[in-house]
C-alpha cells in the first residue's frame, strides 16, 4: 500500500509523516488553500525527506509556467493536478521531467473517464471526492463494477477509523489523506499521522 499524506506545512508534521513510515509527502500550492505553501517554504521541508521518499506538488487550474516554476523551486519530484488541465498540459508537464498524477472526482471517472484511463499520459490516477481536500468521502458504490487501472490512488475523506474498511472493500494501490489526519482545518495532528499510516499498513 502507498501511502501519501498531503497538505504537510511544518517541519514537525512533515518528520511525523516520514517518521511513520509514508511513501509520499504532498505539499499544496493550489491558491485558497488553507495548507498553502510557497517555493521556499516547500523547499525547506522537501529537504528534511529522506531519498525514497516521494515529494508531491499539489495543484489546481494554474498557469502551466507557475506550476513549473514552483515545482522546480521548490524541488518536488512529482506534480498532482487536480483541475481542469487538458492532455497537452499534462504533456508539458512531463516533458518538463514531472511524472503526474491526475486527480479527478470518482463520479467523473464513472461518467467519463473509465475507458480512457492513462490516456492523459498520467503516472497514477487518483480518484477523489468533488471537493479535493474537504475531508468529503465519495459514496463506496459509485465505483461498483468500474474496471480501475492499475496503480489507481483512492483519496477523499480517508481517517485513521475508515482507511481499513475502505480500502479492503475499493483494494486501491494507494491512498492519499489530507483533513483526516488534523486537528484542525489546515493543521496536520503527528498523532493522526502515525495512527493513519499504522492503519493503513496493517
Ligand atoms: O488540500 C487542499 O486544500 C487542496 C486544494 C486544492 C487541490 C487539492 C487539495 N488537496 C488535495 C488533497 O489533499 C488530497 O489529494 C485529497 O484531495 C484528499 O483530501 P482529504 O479528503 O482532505 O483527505
Amino acid at each position: 500500500m502507498w501511502i501519501k499524506i498531503c497538505g504537510l506545512s511544518t517541519p514537525e508534521t512533515l518528520d511525523a509523516a516520514v517518521t511513520a513510515g509514508a511513501d509520499a509527502t504532498g505539499f499544496v500550492f493550489a491558491p485558497g488553500s488553507p495548507r498553502l505553501v510557497d517555493a521556499a517554504h516547500a523547499r525547506e521541508l522537501v529537504a528534511r525527506v529522506p531519498e525514497g521518499v516521494e515529494t508531491v506538488g499539489v495543484f489546481r487550474d494554474q498557469p502551466l509556467d507557475d506550476v513549473l516554476r514552483l515545482a522546480r523551486a521548490a524541488g518536488v519530484r512529482t506534480v498532482q493536478l487536480h483541475g481542469h488541465e487538458d492532455p497537452a498540459y499534462f504533456e508539458a508537464v512531463r516533458r518538463a521531467g514531472f511524472p503526474v498524477i491526475r486527480a479527478i472526482s470518482a463520479d467523473t471517472f464513472v461518467r467519463e473517464s473509465q475507458d480512457h484511463a492513462g490516456s492523459f499520459g498520467e503516472a497514477r490516477l487518483l480518484l477523489d471526492a468533488p471537493d479535493p481536500g474537504a475531508g468529503a468521502t465519495f459514496a463506496e458504490s459509485t465505483l461498483a463494477g468500474s474496471p480501475l487501472p492499475l496503480g489507481w490512488i483512492l483519496a477523499g475523506g480517508l481517517t485513521p477509523e475508515n482507511v481499513v474498511r475502505l480500502t479492503k472493500t475499493l483494494a486501491p494501490s494507494g491512498v492519499d489523506v489530507s483533513s483526516g489526519v488534523e486537528s484542525s482545518r489546515g493543521v496536520k495532528s503527528p498523532d493522526a499521522i502515525r495512527a493513519f499510516v499504522s492503519a493503513a499498513r496493517s
